[in-house]
Order: C-alpha cells, then structure tokens, then sequence
C-alpha cells in the first residue's frame, strides 16, 4: 500500500505522522519511554506489543487525545494540539472504547461524522461497507458489541482521512467480518493507516512496516519479512516472542 513519496518545498519526503521522542509519565509509571516513529505517506504500519506496553497511550498522543510529557507529533505537518481543526479533517480515529452518544442512531452518528470531513464518503456506502444498513435506525446502546465496533471503524474511514488509526481493529470480531474488513482496508489507496494490534495474522496481512513495543519503548521494527529475519524466525509470532520474551498469546486472555 506504500506509493510513491510525496515532497515538501525543501524535497525531503513528507511524512503522514512524524512523532519525535514521545514520553508519557503518569504519577507511578512511565507509560511511554522516548518513542519516535516516522511514517510515510500510504504506508500501514503496526504498532505490536503486549498488554500495557503503551501502544493506546502512544497512538492517543498521535491524535492529539492526550498530551505527551514529552516529545512532538506532526499530522502531515501539523501539530495536533494546535492544528487541532485541521488535524480532525485529515484524521480518522477507531479507539478501543468508542466514547459515542448513546442515544444517537447510527445514522445519525454517520451522518455527525460525514459534517467533519470536507470529502466523506457516501452515508449508504458507508453502512453497507460495515454490514450495517439493517442497522441505521438502531441507538448505538442498542447495539452488539461487534456492531458497535463496526460502527466504529466505519467511522474512523467515512470522512477518507488522508491518516487512519485503528486500536485494535477487529478484536472480539469473527472470523469472516475480520476477513471482510481487512479487504478494505486493502483497498484504501494512498491512505496511511496506523493499526494497534496484538493479532499477529491481521499484521502479517495488512503491515508494511511494524514496531514492536514493550515497556514503552521501540524494540524493534521494520518490515515483517526483516523483523523474521533478525530473530531467525519464520513467524512474527515467534519473531516476537523472541525479541520480547514475552508470549503475545497469553495477553489476549486478559482482555
Ligand atoms: N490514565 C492513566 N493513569 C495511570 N496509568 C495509566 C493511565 N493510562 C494508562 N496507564 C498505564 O500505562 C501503561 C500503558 O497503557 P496502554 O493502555 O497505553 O497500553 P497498551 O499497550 O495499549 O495495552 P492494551 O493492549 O492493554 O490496550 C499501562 O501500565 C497502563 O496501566
């Protein structure tokens, strides 16, 4: 999915997201420990690691949802703390909990969602893109908990944001509604994704690049191919747990 860079006026490659030494304290606990992360226009990149490794906190700072203790965040060149408008019609967000009006149906929410962005996609495509049009009279209370994520990840694609970040895309999802939304998610041209994850199969298919968190900090990344090779390992599964130490299947129990 990684096409051709584009260049600012000074011909260097312009980055889709560009976070430079990122460091989130909490009165205990550093949660994230100097991470920098260059990514480039198209590209989907994976953010990999175990539970409390500091990928939610990470991607949070990237949007602009919470404000590092350190370090800087550019949006296609723009800080999204002070770039706060023009940040939100450029980005998409999916979070793990979706903050959303209850009382809203979904499509209205649709509809709130298409008024951010100057170029959304058609409401209708919208819903049928999630398997949702049965839904769009339906409260998002009055949702399953896959439909409420669906609708999340419909939302964080409406507005066909030049940046999309998806935690934990189809976590809990089954197996052929993961199947359908990484088909489109393949098919987003020139978007750059971020994707949170700990399912190594959705990984291996959609990353181009991938950084492997634990502890807060970067410790190791590259393309799945380079990250198997400098384990030795022929899974990112095992390439994982051989860089970390840590078993990535485990922690899904915790969830
Ligand atoms: N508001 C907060 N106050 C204190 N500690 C926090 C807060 N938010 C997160 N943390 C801690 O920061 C660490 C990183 O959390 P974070 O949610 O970023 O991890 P994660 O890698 O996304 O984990 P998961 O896979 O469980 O979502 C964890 O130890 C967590 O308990």
């Amino acid at each position: 999915m990684l096409e051709g860079m584009r260049t600012n006026s000074d011909q260097r490659p312009l980055l889709a997201v560009d976070a430079q030494h990122l460091v989130k304290r909490y009165k205990n606990k550093t949660a994230v420990d100097g991470i920098s992360l260059q990514i480039a226009v198209g590209e989907t990149f994976g953010i990999l690691g175990t539970n409390g490794a500091g990928k939610t906190t990470t991607v949070e700072m990237i949007a602009g949802l919470r404000k590092p203790s350190e370090g800087t965040v550019r949006i296609q060149g723009l800080d999204p703390f002070t770039d706060r408008a023009k940040v939100r019609q450029i980005l998409g967000v999916q979070l793990q909990q979706a903050y959303l009006h209850g009382s809203l149906t979904v499509r209205e929410l649709v509809d709130l969602y298409r008024s951010f962005y100057p170029n959304p996609r058609d409401a209708a495509e919208a819903l049928a893109m999630m398997e949702l049009t049965d839904q769009a009279k339906t409260k998002f209370d009055d949702l399953s908990g896959g439909q409420m994520q669906r609708l999340s990840i419909a939302l964080a694609l409406i507005g066909q944001p030049r940046v999309v970040i998806l935690d934990e895309l189809t976590t809990g999802l089954d197996p052929r509604a993961r199947r359908r939304i990484w088909g489109t998610l393949e098919s987003l041209a020139g978007q750059t994704v971020i994707l949170v994850s700990h399912a190594m199969d959705e990984v291996e298919r959609l990353c181009d690049r991938v950084a492997l968190i634990d502890a807060g900090r970067i410790v190791a990344q590259g393309t799945p191919g380079q990250l198997m090779e400098k384990a030795g390992t022929t899974t990112l599964e095992d390439a994982f747990v051989t860089i970390t130490g840590k078993e990535l299947t485990d922690q899904e129990e915790d969830d």
